[in-house]
């Protein structure tokens, strides 16, 4: 793409596996885009697919250290393709969501006087034995994949009556991966880290704080993924700090390690610290517009209406809308929209997208083949739920080669056959068969299906003009898997839409897109002006978006109307078997009020982190 004279804006997206940064230009035009792939890149720090594991307790999580000498070589890497770092007039980012990092007292003060000759890490967190002397209270970051947690839940649960008040209140239930959960663990785990915590910062204010060379607040939309922030009121919940902080007396040094959280998710952090002018030439006034969560962000890659979904097909699925509505249920999630008040983002997300998917895959490849030929073949001639005739049973499953966040489910696979007619569901046998590889993408579209029934509505046909039935206008396919045809096919099938499925064609990356796009807007709007509006009024669609497959089909739709009533009949069965607290039964070790602190493998975080900086 070629530059032209005008300001640039950036984006960075520091998510599981990678960090990338893309530069747009104030028509939204991509123009540069690097990438630091953590597995390939960064090796030395002992991760796979980006994170460290304690299976043991059920633990996943990352080093900052790594994610710091990512930031500086995917500057360097864009500097090396010809980005000239002076006409960047405004950058965001946005972090894996819920991912806490602990800072040490001394750690601003080292951000605020980085030496722009040394690397970022080699400063920050230079090795320490014993006595913690970096910038970091604690050398992890608990990763969204974290399952440790689950008696905390329990507890985050019950503090205000139950799941369904904690859901009205802070927008979610209590879930494994949500920061209070997280703090209060960590505070039990490591009381001497926790003590020496002076800042927490989500991944996403981590980065922010990095660029601005002191700590950046949390941001208005990234904080409702804590279970610690009262949607309605704006502030903190009290009682839930007193939880996580560990009494009344507590809240108020919590509060001080969280900080303030700004209402607007536009108006500038500040501007770019003097490390990154000195050794890359940003200019001095270069704004850090909030930096936001993965999943907000991903929503901000385009003008997303009310009716619309998103469906981002990567590590993990999720399911984006953005909605006025706000109707909490321990189901799913409700967030602040990251710019625009009165609106919300609903989100599902799950562990099992990309994996499980690649796993039926390599069934019928069987050889280390990465082609999606014959599972694609397979899926697309496979009739609907494999009904040959509308009289035959359908076929259902459940594919977790994890453990699933919706449900709370461990690993495992079961298949069954449902008989709209009765509703009776029989168990087949759970051995590979062909018909995985459309079921599977069923079942991932069912399930999606299912929970956002209640925010789809009906509209009319653009070319006939009949009444549909409640379905989204157009899906947005984003991530990974929205390369993939036979996906978009039966996505489209599944889950109908009125205008189809589409894709955004602009390259890069969504999430790190919509940072950049919020860069522009927190940069270049008029006062007032909204995202949608700003962002709507240069959106060039036809060029930004491609149709790839069709939404509604009559009779199908229908089809799977009856197989989304079997589907959650299979599941709750599956549920009631397995029981829905797997952390129960495992990976949810201790750390609640009263318990023996140092009695749970504390050195674990410690430890890996030692070994892997070797
Ligand atoms: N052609 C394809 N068909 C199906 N899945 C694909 C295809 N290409 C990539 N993927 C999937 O995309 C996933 C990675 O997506 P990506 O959005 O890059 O992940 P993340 O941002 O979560 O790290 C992988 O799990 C891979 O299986
Ligand atoms: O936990 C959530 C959302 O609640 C996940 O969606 C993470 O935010 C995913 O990060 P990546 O898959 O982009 O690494």
């Amino acid at each position: 793409m070629a530059e032209g004279s005008g300001p640039l804006y950036m984006g960075f997206d520091l998510s599981t596996q990678q960090l990338k940064g893309i530069c747009v230009d104030s028509n939204l035009e991509l123009i540069y885009e690097a990438k630091v792939d953590f597995d390939e890149d960064m090796s030395k720090y002992g991760i796979q697919k980006g994170v460290l594991t304690n299976p043991a307790e059920g633990e996943v999580f990352a080093p900052p250290a790594m994610w710091l000498e990512a930031v500086n070589l995917v500057l360097d890497r864009l500097r090396d393709d010809g980005l000239d770092f002076s006409k960047v007039k405004g950058l965001s980012g946005a972090g894996m969501q819920h991912g806490t990092v602990f800072w040490t007292a001394d750690a601003e003060h080292m951000l605020k006087n980085l030496d722009s000759s040394k690397t970022l890490v080699d400063q920050l967190e230079p090795g320490s034995k014993g006595e913690r002397k970096g910038a970091f209270a604690h050398p992890m970051s608990p990763n969204w994949q974290d399952a440790s947690t689950q008696k905390q839940c329990d507890a985050f649960d019950a503090h205000l009556g139950d799941a369904q008040t904690l859901a009205d209140v802070t927008g979610s239930k209590a879930h494994h991966r949500f920061s209070g959960p997280q703090i209060l663990r960590y505070r039990k785990k490591y009381p001497s880290h926790y003590e020496q915590t002076a800042r927490i910062s989500l991944v996403s204010s981590f980065l922010a704080s990095v660029f601005l060379g002191k700590w950046a607040p949390i941001d208005i939309s990234d904080v409702t993924g804590m279970n610690l922030w009262e949607i309605k009121k704006g502030e903190y919940n009290d009682a839930l700090l007193e939880l996580a902080a560990g009494g009344k007396d507590k809240v108020s040094k919590l509060k001080k390690k969280l900080g303030g959280t700004p209402e607007s998710g536009g108006d500038a952090f500040g501007t770019i610290s003097k490390y990154f002018i000195q050794r890359y030439g940003f200019p001095s006034d270069c704004q850090i517009i909030p930096f936001t969560g993965d999943n907000p962000s991903t929503i901000l890659a385009l003008p997303l209406r009310p009716s619309d979904a998103m469906v981002s097909l990567g590590t993990s699925t999720t399911f984006l809308m953005s909605t006025p509505q706000y109707r909490p249920d321990p189901a799913y999630h409700f967030m602040n929209h990251p710019t625009t008040p009165g609106l919300y983002m609903f989100m599902l997300c799950y562990k099992n997208g990309g994996l499980a998917r690649e796993q039926i895959r390599d069934k019928f490849n069987g050889n280390g083949d990465k082609s999606w030929d014959k599972f694609n073949d397979t899926a697309v001639s496979t009739p609907p739920v494999s009904q040959k005739q509308a009289s035959d049973d359908m076929r259902l499953g459940l594919y977790f080669p994890r453990p699933e966040i919706v449900p709370n489910l461990h690993e495992g696979q079961w298949r069954f056959s449902y008989t709209a007619k009765s509703g009776e569901l029989k168990e087949l046998s759970n051995d590979f068969v062909p018909d995985d590889a459309r079921n599977i993408i069923e079942s991932q579209m069912l399930s999606l299906r299912l929970r956002s029934a209640s925010l789809v509505k009906s509209e009319s046909h653009p070319a006939t003009g009949k009444q549909l039935p409640p379905q989204p206008r157009r899906v947005y396919l984003v991530g990974g898997g929205s390369a993939n045809p036979a996906i978009a096919k039966i996505c489209g099938e599944v889950l109908g839409s009125v205008e189809g499925v589409f894709k955004l064609d602009i390259g890069g990356n969504a999430c790190a897109l919509g940072s950049a796009y919020k860069a522009v807007w927190g940069c270049e709007r008029k006062p007032g002006q909204t995202f949608e509006d700003l962002i709507g009024s240069r959106w060039d669609e036809d060029q930004f978006v491609k149709k790839v497959a069709d939404g509604y089909k009559e009779g199908v739709f229908e089809t799977y109307g009856e197989a989304v009533k079997g589907f959650d009949k299979m599941e709750k069965l599956v549920l009631e078997r397995e029981g829905e607290e797997y952390g129960k039964k495992s990976g949810g070790t201790a750390m609640v009020e009263g318990e023996d602190e140092e009695a749970h493998g504390a050195v674990a975080q410690s430890g890996i982190a030692e070994s892997a900086k070797k």
